[in-house]
C-alpha cells in the first residue's frame, strides 16, 4: 500500500504540531521541512516525535555535505527518515547511509536539482538508500511551465523505489500512485487547505483508491 506523506513547511513547532494533530489518522509520514528546521531547529524532530510515535518522522535537511554528521543528529532527535542531496557526492550519501544504518533508520535521497533525476536514482539506490524523491521544489514549481507529469513520468520509468513531491494534490495524486511511486508527498495541498484534515483525508481515499 502506498504512503501518504505530509510535508510541513510551516515556519513554528507550535503550528507544525497543530497541523500534525489534525491530519494524524490520514497520513504515515510526517516531514518537517527545511524551513521549518531551519527555524525551529532539531528539536522540531523530537517534539513531533513524542507526539506521533506512531508515525515515521522525516526530517528534510536537504544535506550536501557532513552526511553521516548531519544524519546523525537527525536520527539522535527522533527522526526514522532523513534527507541528503542526490546532487552531494556519493561519499556524503554513504556517509549518511552509514548513520541509519547504525540507527536502524533510513535515507531518503532528494533529486532536488539533478539534472537527469532517474538516472541519479537508480545510482543512490545502489549505495543503500531507503528510497528517493522525485522531487521539484517550491520554486522550480512556481516557474512558468512546471509540470508535474515530469515527475510522473519519470517515476514510470525509475525501476527503483520512488516518491513524489512537487505539487501533488487531488487531482494528480492517482497518476502519482499508478505511475509507481511508493510514497506521495503533500505539502501546500494539505497545510495550505481550508479545511487540512479534509484535505488529507481526500488524499488518504484518493491512494487507498488505486
Ligand atoms: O521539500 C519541499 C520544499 O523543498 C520546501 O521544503 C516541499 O516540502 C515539497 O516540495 C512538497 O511540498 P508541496 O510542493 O507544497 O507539496
Amino acid at each position: 500500500m502506498a504512503k501518504l506523506q505530509v510535508a510541513i513547511d510551516l515556519l513554528t513547532t507550535k503550528d507544525a504540531l497543530a497541523l500534525a494533530a489534525k491530519i494524524a489518522p490520514y497520513i504515515d509520514i510526517i516531514e518537517l521541512g527545511t524551513p521549518l528546521i531551519k527555524n525551529e531547529g532539531i528539536a522540531v524532530v523530537t517534539a513531533m516525535k513524542q507526539a506521533h510515535p506512531d508515525k515515521l518522522v522525516f526530517a528534510d535537511l536537504k544535506t550536501m555535505d557532513a552526511g553521516e554528521l548531519e544524519a546523525d543528529i537527525a536520527f539522535k532527535a527522533g527522526a526514522d527518515l532523513v534527507t541528503v542531496l542526490g546532487a552531494a557526492g556519493d561519499a556524503t550519501i554513504a556517509g549518511a547511509i552509514k548513520a541509519a544504518k547504525a540507527h536502524g533508520k533510513g535515507i531518503v535521497v532528494d533529486t532536488i536539482g539533478v539534472a537527469d533525476r532517474v538516472k541519479r536514482a537508480q545510482e543512490v539506490t545502489k549505495l543503500g538508500a531507503e528510497f528517493v524523491e522525485l522531487h521539484a521544489g517550491l520554486d522550480e514549481q512556481w516557474t512558468e511551465g512546471y509540470s508535474i507529469q515530469v515527475l510522473i513520468d519519470e517515476a514510470a520509468r525509475a525501476g527503483v523505489p520512488v516518491s513524489i513531491a512537487g505539487g501533488v494534490n487531488i487531482n494528480n495524486v492517482t497518476a502519482v500512485i499508478k505511475a509507481g511511486a511508493i510514497v506521495a508527498v503533500a505539502g501546500a495541498a494539505i497545510y495550505g487547505a481550508e479545511d487540512p484534515a479534509a484535505a488529507a483525508k481526500a488524499l488518504r481515499e484518493a491512494i487507498d483508491a488505486v
